[in-house]
């Protein structure tokens, strides 16, 4: 069918939105297969996960869209279905996906309820004024309660509960009256192929052969191969090469219209040239941009370090080719006396740090030291110089159900980006869901700590701590360096100092390995060898004042937690 044939009033442009796991990919991969976009066969599960992490770790981590035609009483339909991720640390990109679209689905695990993500996806949909379809899943689970999902549904959103459509996206039972209903219910988009051509670039990718390819949703008028565009963020103007719609592969058309949902590419060579929520129109005819665009914002940074440094330009251009295709990476070069040339890196968030270091280990084939990460502070130095648990402000409390409690809190991101959800989940026994949004920053009573090896401070694992956590944090440390750096022929005193006060310290004691002790008898040549050996694993040591730490000693008490 050719897409050009679709009058705007017979397309919807429609996300799925949930909590992580309540059945989003699930049910896209249904809905692709009663259309006849996929075969239905065991291998196509979740076809709009693309990459390897996100199959392996089963969550959504960039947008995929797909244009789906349907028959409904007598007519065929353009349903032009965007996926969004499903993780909080991606939320921008969820709500620039939502506003290429006119309807949601809002998909809630019949057993599991509202969570947090459905709460926060639900008032993106909201404010962006979108319909929202609830659709309560996996309905054939022994214990899903759809009647209690439904009055939860009232009482949070006050959508009446007649209109929650049950499901099981893994069975197929009741998809097709979702299809049915998006089509009843979402209106078409209110746009003109008349008017003057205006896109929202809604994600984008970098293609190693054709550059970037972003995905667009049309607000207005049409565009062709050879038109000239210009991007309203950057200003630049470029020729499109090629574009289509998605089914979910791509299919070149020669031109899209007011309405549809496709991708384009033309000549953009990085993805920063092609941000999500970026507005494109004809050259010499420009348009109000679409509201809304704001640049990624990294929020947790870490340090990334080669093994080895000489597979540092191996890194390098691992690490290069990875951000062309994630715009929100921030990339600083740094360099560490103890791990030596390497990057520091911006991320949205913690899973979104976890993904690119999984991506650079799976596709590159890199293997990189992360450091722990950390959260951006304003400093305000003084002329002194700088200097509840969790440190949470209860904002409120709401009862979904008698089950269920939602609360609001403002928390400092330095608490919560390294084990929070961790300790949640384990506390709740996996029951309680968390999401976070930016509060701004907030003045906090915070001290700079050094460490000291035999009195000499090593710069690389200064940090900044919140002045109750000063104390338990320096002693952590301490023990971690005790137990990471190999005795020497001395004394070594390991020590946490707040300027020149030591608030913790721990002793490795004296000794003298001698590496010949093994070797009974004159054989000269072994001797040799178990010397150079020794003398090579100095070489792997960083020398602080009289004290040789190994890289992995750094490594060790740098990293994060072992899960
Ligand atoms: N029993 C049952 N299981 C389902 C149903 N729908 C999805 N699941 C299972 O629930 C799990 C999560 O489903 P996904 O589709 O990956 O969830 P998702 O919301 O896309 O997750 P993210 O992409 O991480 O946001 C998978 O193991 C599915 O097989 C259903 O209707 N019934």
């Amino acid at each position: 069918m050719d897409i050009c044939e679709f009058a705007v009033d017979k397309i919807r442009n429609f996300s799925i939105i949930a909590h992580i796991d309540h059945g989003k990919s699930t049910l896209a991969d249904r809905l692709l297969e009663i259309t006849g976009a996929i075969v239905k066969t065991d291998r196509n599960k979740q076809v709009l996960d693309k990459l390897q992490v996100e199959r392996e770790r089963g969550i959504t981590v960039k947008a995929q869209t797909a244009s789906l035609f349907y028959r409904h009483r007598g007519q065929t339909y353009l349903l032009n279905l965007i996926d969004t991720p499903g993780h909080v640390d991606f939320s921008y990109e969820v709500s620039r996906s939502i506003s290429a679209c006119q309807g949601v689905l809002l998909v809630v695990d019949a057993n599991q309820g509202i969570q947090a993500q459905t709460v926060a996806n639900f008032y993106l949909a909201f404010e962006a004024q979108l319909t929202i379809i609830p659709v309560i899943n996996k309905i054939d689970l022994k214990n899903a309660d759809p009647e209690r999902v439904e009055s939860q549904i009232e009482k949070v959103f006050d959508i009446p509960r007649e209109e929650c459509i049950r499901i099981s996206a893994k069975l197929g039972t009741n998809v097709d009256q979702v299809l049915q209903e998006v089509v009843k219910r979402i209106p078409h988009p209110a746009v003109s192929k008349a008017d003057a051509f205006r896109a929202l670039v809604f994600d984008s990718t970098f293609d190693h052969y054709r550059g970037v390819v972003a995905n667009i949703a049309l607000f207005g008028g049409q565009v062709a191969k050879g038109d000239k565009i210009v991007s309203a963020h950057l200003g630049k103007t470029y020729e499109v090469n090629e574009l289509g719609i998605l089914t979910p592969d791509e299919h070149p058309r020669d031109r899209l219209y007011a309405g549809q949902v496709g991708y384009v590419v033309a000549g953009m060579k990085e993805v920063k040239e092609a941000q999500v929520g970026d507005t494109l129109y004809h050259q010499n005819k420009p348009v109000e941009a679409l509201p809304g665009f704001k640049p990624a914002k990294a929020m947790v940074f870490a340090g990334m370090y080669p093994m080895d440094q000489s597979e540092y330009s191996g890194l390098r251009s691992a690490v290069e080719k990875l951000t062309l295709n994630d715009s929100s990476v921030t990339v600083q070069r740094d360099s560490s006396l103890a791990l030596g040339a390497g990057w520091r890196l911006g991320f949205l968030g913690l899973l979104h740090m976890e993904v690119f270091n999984q991506r650079l280990e799976q596709e590159y084939n890199a293997s990189v030291i992360v450091t722990s990460p950390t959260v951006p502070y304003k400093a305000v130095l003084c002329s002194a110089k700088l200097m509840k648990n969790r440190r949470a402000v209860q904002k409120n409390m709401v009862y979904i159900d008698d089950q269920r409690v939602m609360m609001k809190y403002l928390f400092p991101l330095n608490e919560v980006v390294v084990d929070f959800y961790d300790q949640l989940k384990s506390l709740s026994s996996g029951y309680a869901s968390f999401d976070y949004e930016d509060a701004g920053y907030q003045p906090a009573d915070l001290i700079k700590m050094d460490f000291l090896l035999n009195g000499r401070p090593v710069e690389e694992l200064t940090t900044i701590v919140h002045k109750d956590r000063a104390y338990s944090t320096g002693k952590f440390m301490c023990e971690r360096l005790k137990d990471s750096i190999p005795r020497q022929m001395f004394e070594i005193a390991v020590q946490a100092a707040i300027g020149s006060k030591i608030i913790a310290r721990e002793t490795i004691k004296a000794y003298r390995k001698n590496v010949l002790a093994k070797c009974y008898g004159g054989d000269v040549t072994r001797k040799m060898k178990l010397l150079k050996k020794q003398a090579e694993g100095k070489k792997k040591m960083r020398r602080i004042g009289n004290v040789d730490v190994p890289k992995d000693a750094f490594i060790n008490v740098l990293k994060r937690k072992d899960k």
